[in-house]
């Protein structure tokens, strides 16, 4: 057990409040010689952690899994969940929740420890996780939270000093995570096949009451529940698209009820503009290509409905309806997000009814022509019309009078139209290449520089005065670029 009062932790575990069959307590599963190879400085102060307290011998054993902090004992979470299509039962198998920081905003977030051993839900698994895989979730996440986009977020990773086989032998690792909750489509759906009608309840009414507080109470509270779930994710996966993010693995275990986003197995960002994209080595179906991700936000949301069926209504046929009447209008809600993302990418402030043609237009240059994605919007942005074989053609150049026309026909001028531009577009994605080359020299040279570089410059991906040119280039062609779950 350790002393904690000195880092500034304020723990609290409402999560061991639920009924037992939510979780399981765990012992700590040590490691041989921990080492902490990276640790976010900012997120720690706006947790209000003492960076130099978190380097301490101490905090280190802490996020490795070797000593739990005084008076709390770490659970893993039980949840269920669909994996591409096929239903399975699931849960922490390689993660333990340390318990939540009271921040000193008030805010309550989950302290998470990835790759922390074997649990009782590990199945075949060895609980850990290896080092390239949980950097590759600190460099993606940050950059997601840079973005403006919702996100668990990265605290620290170590070393663990042990050899985890996989194809390879590698270098194992813990990641410690922070999240609003870690509370999943996927423990709904546990809920609501293991739990009883009451544990169920009490589960959607601890969701209410960290992600929907303003529903608290409110006698129609779960049909409420399902509706701003529909409209944070709907929300949250326009997010995705207007950047070119491919989470890769929507399984609904990888769902959250806050509206984060989590899980950075296997998630890239796009280059080339192509719907069809796929980075997952497992994803040979393209279940989950770029151009998918919304009809599975879609079909994850039903599978959320179904689990909160016993919640709606008494009457199974009037509770059923309830649900298809809220998910009926999960298209047009992602729509309308979707709409004004790209509005805002083009500079636009109103809306008039051709605005969906202009841009379904540009996407399909875009894609006829192989355009960088973010470049190309970053170009537009910059009026630098150079860099794709795409602005030379005649169909771009009737195209660009078209938008030229539309952006006039708004009251705001031309300069907050760029403003608005700017702060849609980013300059800089973590390029796939780029992430290689910093996970490549950590986990081979064990050389960190190159990293905090990269996620210095991906801290303010909006920032067109310092243009980073050496970060904004795509990957120089060669072989598809393939990614892994990293299990
Ligand atoms: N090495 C492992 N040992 C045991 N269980 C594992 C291991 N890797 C993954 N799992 C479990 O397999 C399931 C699916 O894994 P998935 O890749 O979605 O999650 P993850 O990356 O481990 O975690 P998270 O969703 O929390 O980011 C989860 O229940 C996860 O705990
Ligand atoms: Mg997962």
């Amino acid at each position: 057990m350790t002393n904690t009062n000195e880092t500034g932790w304020k723990l609290d575990n409402s999560y061991a409040r639920l009924p037992k069959t939510f979780f399981t307590k765990l012992d700590p599963n040590p490691v041989s010689s921990p080492k902490l190879v990276t640790l976010n400085e900012a997120l720690a102060q706006t947790m209000g952690l003492d960076a130099q307290a978190l380097r301490s011998e101490d905090s280190v054993d802490i996020f490795a899994g070797n000593t739990a902090m005084e008076g709390f004992s770490p659970l893993a979470q039980a949840y269920a969940g669909h994996q591409f299509g096929h239903f399975n039962m699931l849960g922490d198998g390689r993660a333990m929740l340390l318990g939540e920081q009271i921040t000193p905003e008030g805010e309550r977030v989950d302290i998470q420890l990835k790759g922390s051993g074997r649990t009782p839900y590990s199945r075949g698994g060895d609980g850990r996780a290896a080092l390239g895989p949980m950097l590759r979730e600190y460099i993606i996440s940050e950059a997601m939270h840079g973005l403006g986009i919702p996100t668990t977020r990265s605290l620290a990773v170590v070393t663990t000093g042990d050899t985890i086989i996989r194809e390879t032998r590698l270098p194992g690792a813990v990641l410690t995570r922070v999240a609003a909750s870690h509370l999943r489509v996927g423990t709904f759906q546990y809920g609501a096949n293991w739990g009883t009608a009451e544990e169920l309840k009490s589960l959607a009414d601890y969701a209410i009451k960290r992600h929907y507080p303003k529903i608290e109470g409110d006698d129609g509270r779960y049909l409420s529940l399902l509706k701003g779930m529909i409209n944070r994710q709907a929300k949250l996966i326009a997010k995705w698209q207007m950047v070119g993010f491919i989470h890769g693995v929507m399984n609904t275990d990888n769902m959250t009820i806050s509206g984060e986003t989590i899980d950075y197995g296997p998630c890239a960002f796009m280059d080339t503009y192509n719907p069809a994209t796929v980075f997952s080595s497992i994803d040979t179906q393209g279940r989950y290509a770029y151009g998918n991700q919304p009809p599975i936000g879609g079909w994850n949301l039903a599978r959320f409905a179904e689990s909160l069926l016993a919640l709606l209504h008494e009457d199974e046929d009037e509770a059923v309806k309830m649900a298809q009447d809220a998910i009926s209008e999960y298209p047009e809600i992602y729509r309308s997000h979707w709409l004004a993302g790209m509005r805002s990418k083009l500079g636009l402030f109103n809306e008039e009814e051709q605005d969906e043609a202009l841009i379904q237009d540009l996407l399909e240059m875009m894609e006829k022509h192989r355009a960088d994605f973010t470049n190309t919007f970053r170009s537009l942005t910059m009026g630098k019309l150079e860099g794709t074989a795409l602005f030379g053609t005649e169909e771009f150049i009737k195209w660009n009078e078209r938008w030229e026309e539309r952006r006039s026909r708004q009251q705001q001028s031309k300069e907050d139209s760029s403003e608005l531009m700017r702060r849609s577009n980013p300059v800089v994605i973590p390029r796939n290449h780029r992430v290689e080359e910093a996970l490549d020299a950590a986990v081979k040279n064990g050389e960190y520089s190159v990293m905090e570089r990269l996620l210095k410059v991906l801290s303010k991906p909006y920032d067109y005065e310092n243009e980073n040119e050496e970060y904004c280039r795509p990957a120089p062609t060669g072989l598809p670029y393939r990614t892994y779950c990293g299990t």
